[in-house]
């Protein structure tokens, strides 16, 4: 029988060094880790940009289509061999080769999210099917940043994972609570029935440097209000609590949360405890004292209280808050101060 292997016959042709085998081929070009992180342009995802692109064997690359999000945010990155910016709505099928996916893109911030609120479910529902379709095709491991909102207002305080939430399906803030519930759904969907690598996160309100200054969330409003001399406007009754997890801690958690065995749910966020009110008189006393504190009115379904339970993050990540809200806002202060131009006297 003819042998079909070229080896035997080496009178023929000069030996050839041998190719590298498959395996051994993979292994050369999977030494870096690939990750691909939705909406990392965005105020939370440009800062996970940074903590990834730190650690040297990562390969970064962020799909965004800047509509909350900004190129701005990763400036420092442009041109560098191992990240990559591709304009993309997530609502619209990617191909891509990846190994990770961070997927947090959906804007954040109630005016946001409300003002095309079917866009935002599309993004939350459509999007992460794409994103979840993309991981099984290429067997990434896949994070939802979902959010505190899944809880809505919640009757059972502080919350825990396993609390189903107080969420109206109708509402004007559906598009984001809903659709963030949905998108969990699927990611559980998807785990039981194709085995894909899940983790989800709940994140709670977090703040910090490069929020936009227009973002509309409590503590960017307030900073910049306080900076531009105008009245803090505490929306009605402002005895409505927060709980406000600094940018780096949540960061720290999202990368222990992927990096670690467990699915989740799991609650990302400071168990620090605020009314709105004291956040306002905090903000005013750091920044400007001569601001008044102006009560306006509150939008509906707005949930009167909020706070993490964290038990689940401490035990399974290691992981918990080291900034407390009188450490990060200073630091806030000072970016929103560079960006607006005004000098502290
Ligand atoms: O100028 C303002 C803005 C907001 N607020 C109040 O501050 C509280 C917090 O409002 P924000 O808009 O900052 O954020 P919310 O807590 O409503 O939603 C957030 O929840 C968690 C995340 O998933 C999202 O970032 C976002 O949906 C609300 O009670 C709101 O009424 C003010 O009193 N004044």
């Amino acid at each position: 029988m003819a042998s079909n292997s070229s080896d035997g016959d080496s009178s023929k042709s000069p030996k050839q060094p041998p190719l590298p085998s498959p395996l051994r081929f993979s292994k050369f070009y999977q030494s870096n880790m690939r990750i691909l992180i939705t909406g990392g342009a965005g105020f939370i995802g440009s800062h996970l940009v940074d903590r990834l692109m730190e650690i040297e064997k990562n390969e970064v690359i962020v799909v965004d289509n800047y509509f909350t999000g900004s190129k701005d945010n990763l400036k420092k990155w442009m041109g560098h061999p191992r990240f990559e910016l591709i304009r993309h709505d997530i609502t619209e099928p990617l191909i891509i080769e990846v190994d990770q996916i961070y997927h947090l893109a959906c804007p954040a911030s109630p005016i946001f999210y409300k003002y095309n609120p079917v866009k935002t479910i599309k993004t939350n529902v459509i999007g992460t099917l794409n994103m979840l379709g993309l991981a099984k095709r290429v067997g990434a491991r896949i994070l939802l940043t979902s959010t505190s909102e899944v809880y809505g207002d919640p009757l059972e305080h502080p919350q825990n994972e396993s609390y189903w939430g107080n969420v109206n399906p109708i509402g004007v803030r559906s598009c984001y609570d809903e659709g963030k519930r949905v998108a969990e759904t699927l990611m559980f969907d998807y785990h039981r029935q194709h085995g894909l690598e899940i983790r989800v996160a709940r994140i709670f309100n977090t703040y910090g440097p490069r929020m936009n200054i227009d973002d509309g969330r409590v503590v960017s409003n307030f900073i910049a209000q306080a900076l531009r001399g105008e009245p803090l406007t505490v929306q009605s009754p402002g005895t409505q609590t927060r709980s406000f997890c600094y940018v780096s801690d949540l960061v720290d958690g999202l990368i222990r949360l992927m990096e670690g065995s467990d699915t989740g749910p799991i609650n990302l966020g400071n168990p620090g405890e605020f009314t709105v009110l004291e956040l306002a008189e905090q903000v005013k006393e750091l920044v400007n004292p001569d601001v008044e504190i102006k009560m306006v009115e509150n939008t509906p379904d707005d949930p009167r209280q909020r706070k993490p339970d964290i038990t689940k993050a401490k035990e399974l990540l290691n992981w918990e808050p080291k900034f407390q809200l009188r450490d990060g806002l200073p630091l806030m202060e000072e970016d929103f101060r560079l960006r607006l131009g005004v000098v502290k006297k």
